[in-house]
């Protein structure tokens, strides 16, 4: 196994903030389990909605269990128009994650969990919910559509693909789509989570605690770096352009958005899975360009500075490949793990003080106050 990144400093790394049945990171064989299986296990044999009813409701569904899971979230797909309405004033140029926050906290509003015995129920309904806002809001105004949010597809993945492009995606695109949402899934006390998690220990609701959690994911040095990392790499015209260039970043002592974890310190386990799924887009599209450059980004920050490629990098090209908007990466990331955010909060709720840590005082020495006249 590989050798644990030493973890001290600010930013409290290393520090021990609460307790999880969810997930490990970084801890055992390739590094990432939810509730005791292996990521690449989850990737290579199931289907988001049996890895959403996992890390939910705390086991793989059987076949009837899973029908059902999949036939209550099909029948939560549509929005209420007072939703509808607010996402049709939202401006083109708005950034997605900022519609995906004001439809989190809307739908809060609309559908309010009034008490924890409704936290399944709340979950189950924004797990349905996301591709519908983002993709409602999206066609809306770029392209003056409203479409139809029921529609007939099986998977979350394929649901959303569906809605943002007016056609069925096809096997391919399902498949990444569902493999995606299963890496996103979960990830231990990440910013996002920890965010949820602190909302949660003040006993807030539900869509409070996502909502929170949707302002975290989208910086740039989290969920955000999937969009910077495509912003750079769509700059680089060739394999060799892509080296020079890196090098040049690296000399001037720029962040290279995709690479580099908190947590892991030689690889992350999700890169080499999504970026096989890259790869096979890249065939499937005939790409000679973006995923050579991808692949000489990472042998470069490798060789260079020993950073490796984090979730985000691979899914930028895999992403683009299969035609989605930039600037909708980050809100998939929102529709996948809201799962572990929920399973967080309900988490915490079931064992909860609340967060409040101690900080240490650098400020003036102890003073008093100047009347007005005299400051
Ligand atoms: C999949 C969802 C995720 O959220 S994964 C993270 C997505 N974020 C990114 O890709 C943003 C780019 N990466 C980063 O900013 C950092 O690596 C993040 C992920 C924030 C982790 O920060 P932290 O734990 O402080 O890093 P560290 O202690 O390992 O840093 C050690 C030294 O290496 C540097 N470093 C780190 N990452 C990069 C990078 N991407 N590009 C250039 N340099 C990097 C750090 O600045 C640090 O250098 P120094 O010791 O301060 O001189
Ligand atoms: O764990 C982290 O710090 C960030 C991350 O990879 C995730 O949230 O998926």
């Amino acid at each position: 196994m590989a050798e644990a990144k030493k973890l001290s400093g600010a930013g409290l790394r290393g520090q021990v903030a609460g307790k999880t049945a969810l997930s490990t990171v970084g801890q055992t064989g390739s590094g990432l389990t939810y509730r005791g299986y292996d990521v690449k296990d989850l990737a290579a044999h199931c289907q988001f909605e049996e890895v959403a009813h996992l890390i939910l409701k705390g086991e793989l569904p059987n076949q009837a269990e899973l029908d059902a899971y999949k036939a209550r979230l099909k029948d939560l797909r549509s929005l209420p128009q007072a939703l509808k309405d607010v996402l049709e004033l939202i401006p083109k140029d708005a950034h997605p994650m900022d519609v995906m926050r004001t439809g989190c906290s809307m739908l809060g509003n609309l559908e309010t969990e009034e008490d924890f015995g409704q936290q399944q129920d709340a979950t189950d309904r924004l797990l349905a919910a996301f591709p519908s806002i983002i993709c409602y809001w999206y066609r809306f105004s770029h392209d003056g559509v409203r479409i139809d949010e029921n529609t007939d597809d099986d998977s979350v993945g394929a649901h959303f693909l569906h809605m943002l492009r007016g056609e069925k995606p096809s096997t391919l695109h399902e498949q990444t789509m569902n493999v995606s949402l299963i890496l996103y899934a979960e990830h231990e006390f990440n910013a996002s989570t920890f965010t949820a998690r602190v909302c949660a220990s003040t006993l807030s609701d539900m869509h409070s605690c996502v909502t929170a959690a949707i302002g975290s994911l989208r910086g740039p040095l989290h969920g955000g770096a999937n969009e910077a990392a495509m912003d750079m790499i769509e700059r680089f015209t060739s394999a060799d352009h892509a080296e020079k260039e890196m090098l040049g970043m690296l000399e001037r002592k720029e962040k290279i958005m995709g690479f580099g974890h908190a947590i892991y310190a030689t690889s992350d386990p999700r890169n080499e899975i999504i970026k096989q799924w890259s790869e096979k887009l890249a065939k499937d599209v005939g790409d000679t360009v973006l995923y050579p450059v991808s692949v000489r980004c990472e042998e470069v920050m490798w060789r260079e500075k020993k950073l490796f490629c984090n979730a985000d990098f691979f899914h930028a090209s895999a992403y683009h490949f299969m035609g989605i908007p930039t600037k909708l990466f980050t809100p998939i990331f929102v529709m996948s793990r809201l799962t572990g955010w929920a399973a967080h909060v309900m988490e915490q709720r079931a064992d909860n003080r609340i967060i409040r840590p101690s900080a240490e005082y650098v400020g003036v020495a102890p003073r008093t106050v100047e009347p007005i006249e005299s400051r």
